[in-house]
C-alpha cells in the first residue's frame, strides 16, 4: 500500500500536515498570522460577510500563511548551508521577505475593500 500511487500521495499528505504542525508549533510569525487570521474570521460572522468576500478572504489568508511558510523554508536552507554571515544570504533572506510584503499589502487591501464600507 505504502508503494501504490495513491499510498505515496497520503504519505505525502501525512508529510505535509507534519510539516503544517511544525510551523504553528516553532514559528512565531506563524503564531501571529493564526491570531490574526482566528480575529479576522471572527469579524467575517459579525459583520455577516457575503460568500465572494469570504472567498477573498480565505484566499487572503491562505496566501500570507504560505508565502510565510516558504519563507520560513528559505531562512532554514539558508542558515544550513551558510551558517556565517554572508551578503548573498542576506539578499537572499531579504527577497524571500519581500514575497510575504507582497501577499501582507494583498492582504490588507482586500480587509480595507471588505470592511471599510461596513462602517
Ligand atoms: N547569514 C546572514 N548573512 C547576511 N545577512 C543576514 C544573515 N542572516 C540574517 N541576515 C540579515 O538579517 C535579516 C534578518 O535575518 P533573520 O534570519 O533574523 O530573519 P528574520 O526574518 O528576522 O527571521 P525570523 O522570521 O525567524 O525572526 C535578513 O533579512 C538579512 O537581511
Amino acid at each position: 500500500m505504502r508503494n501504490s500511487f495513491i499510498g505515496k500521495r497520503l504519505m505525502g499528505c501525512k508529510y505535509a500536515s507534519i510539516g503544517a504542525w511544525k510551523l504553528i508549533k516553532n514559528e512565531a510569525s506563524i503564531q501571529v498570522q493564526i491570531i490574526i487570521a482566528i480575529g479576522i474570521t471572527i469579524a467575517g460572522f459579525v459583520f455577516d460577510i457575503s460568500s465572494t468576500e469570504w472567498v477573498f478572504q480565505i484566499l487572503a489568508i491562505s496566501i500570507v500563511m504560505a508565502a510565510e511558510g516558504l519563507n520560513t523554508a528559505v531562512e532554514e536552507i539558508a542558515n544550513f548551508v551558510h551558517p556565517e554571515y554572508h551578503s548573498k544570504i542576506g539578499y537572499i533572506k531579504d527577497v524571500a521577505a519581500g514575497a510575504v510584503f507582497f501577499a501582507a499589502i494583498g492582504a490588507v487591501i482586500i480587509a480595507c475593500i471588505i470592511y471599510i464600507p461596513k462602517f
